[in-house]
Parts: structure tokens; sequence; C-alpha cells
């Protein structure tokens, strides 16, 4: 029988915890497919010292499991960093921020010195940019960031209603050229008002946890 795209998630986060260190801070983001990862390990015998978490969400999670929570000024390194991604590419570079939390992803991504993306097999594909760009921007600044978007060749929509971890707006922005993913993470960054995007071609995954309806694969980036 298919298994649905959340069986698939499950089967990800599942096997996601053989990564997990004893005894450890790890680094931990947002999303349906982290859910069940803390679902997982709260519910595993894996004992690990707390968790750094990128979301509130993930934080009410984590505490319904008894998993404590560290803030991240509070650490040097993190050994891993577990969270899921809108798009994988082979090469691992992502394209994040579904749930407007990439910039904190970022942060927890860099401070760890590895990081495993769990993904169904939707997620992985050979060219990024199906998925629009979520772009975080300071609000007063959104129009101003919006026009520069479009001379980029974007075409950027308010998410509306919602506000960043950090009070910030987001515009999620479809059409951009991503063949070069690395050049256009830095040129929207460059914009002023730009707080941060999803594409995540400098801070790739290590590893990719990919359930696929025949089972799940281990995927290092192929360069
Ligand atoms: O980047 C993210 C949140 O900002 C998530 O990792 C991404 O949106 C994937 O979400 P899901 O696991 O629900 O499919």
């Amino acid at each position: 029988m298919k298994q649905s795209q959340d069986d698939l998630k499950r089967l990800a986060a599942a096997k996601a915890l053989e990564f997990v260190p004893e005894n450890e801070y790890i680094g931990i983001g947002t999303g349906s497919t982290v859910n069940f990862f803390i679902e997982a390990l709260g519910k595993s015998d894996k004992k690990i010292k707390g968790a750094v978490t990128t979301s509130r969400k993930s934080s009410e999670l984590l505490a319904q499991y008894g998993i404590p929570e560290i803030h991240a000024n509070e650490v040097t390194r993190l050994p891993v960093y577990f969270d899921g991604a809108d798009e994988v590419n082979h090469t691992l570079q992502m394209i994040k921020g579904g749930g407007g939390a990439h910039l904190t992803e970022k942060i927890v991504a860099r401070l760890s010195e590895q990081f495993i993306c769990l993904a169904d097999e939707s997620k992985y594909v050979t060219r990024l940019g199906k998925f629009p760009v979520a772009v975080e921007v300071i609000p007063m600044a959104r129009s101003m960031v919006a026009r520069k978007i479009v001379a980029l060749g974007g075409n950027p929509e308010l998410r509306i209603g919602f506000k960043s971890f950090n009070g910030n707006e987001i515009l999620d922005v479809s059409g951009l050229d991503l063949s070069k993913p690395m050049e256009m993470e830095d040129r929207l960054n460059q914009i002023l008002g730009v707080v941060e995007n999803g594409i995540f071609a400098h801070d790739t995954a290590d590893l990719l946890i990919l359930a696929q309806q025949n089972g799940v694969e281990l995927i290092k980036p192929h360069i």
C-alpha cells in the first residue's frame, strides 16, 4: 500500500534517532517532519542533555516530552542539527522557510558541526526553485525590498497574518532563477531591509535521510 507523506516523514524521523548522540545538546529545527522527530525522540530511551530549538512550536513540543531546552547563546557548538526542508537538491543545498523559521534555523545550523536533513521523497529535486523562497524583511522596508526583488526577476507575495519569531514579515518569492543558488542567496541578503532568506546554499546539509516508498535512503552530497 502506498504510504502517505506523513508516513514517510515519520519514517525519516525514526531513522534520524540513530544519529542522535547521547549526553549532548543537539539542535532541532521546525516543521511537521521535525515534530515527528521530537515525538520519536521523546518516546525513545535516548538521553540527550537538551536541545536548542528554532521556534515556539518546537519548544512547546520539547516541553511536552520533557526534553530540556537550552538557549543558543549558552552553547558554543552543537554536534548535530536535525531539520526538514521544503526542497533539497543533490548537493544538499536546500530551500527552507515554509514555516517562516529560516533565520533561527540558519543560526542553529551554523552553530552545528553536522546538519542532518530529514525529508520525504517529494522534497528531493534536481533543481531548486519550484518552492517559493521565503524572505524575512523588516516591516518598514517591505515595499522597498519587494521592488528590488522584482528587479531580480522574482514575484514577491506577502505572507498574510504571519510574523516571524523576531516580529518581522515574510515575502514568499516565486520565479527567481536559482541556477546559481549561492549567488541568489547572497544577492537577496544584500538588499537593505532583508533579514535573511530561505536559500541554504552555503549552509548545506551533510546528510539527507530520505524516506521513499521503497525504504529510507541515506544520501551524502553529490558534488
Ligand atoms: O524550513 C522549515 C521551516 O521554516 C521546514 O523545515 C520546512 O518548511 C519543511 O517543513 P515540513 O517538515 O513541515 O514539510
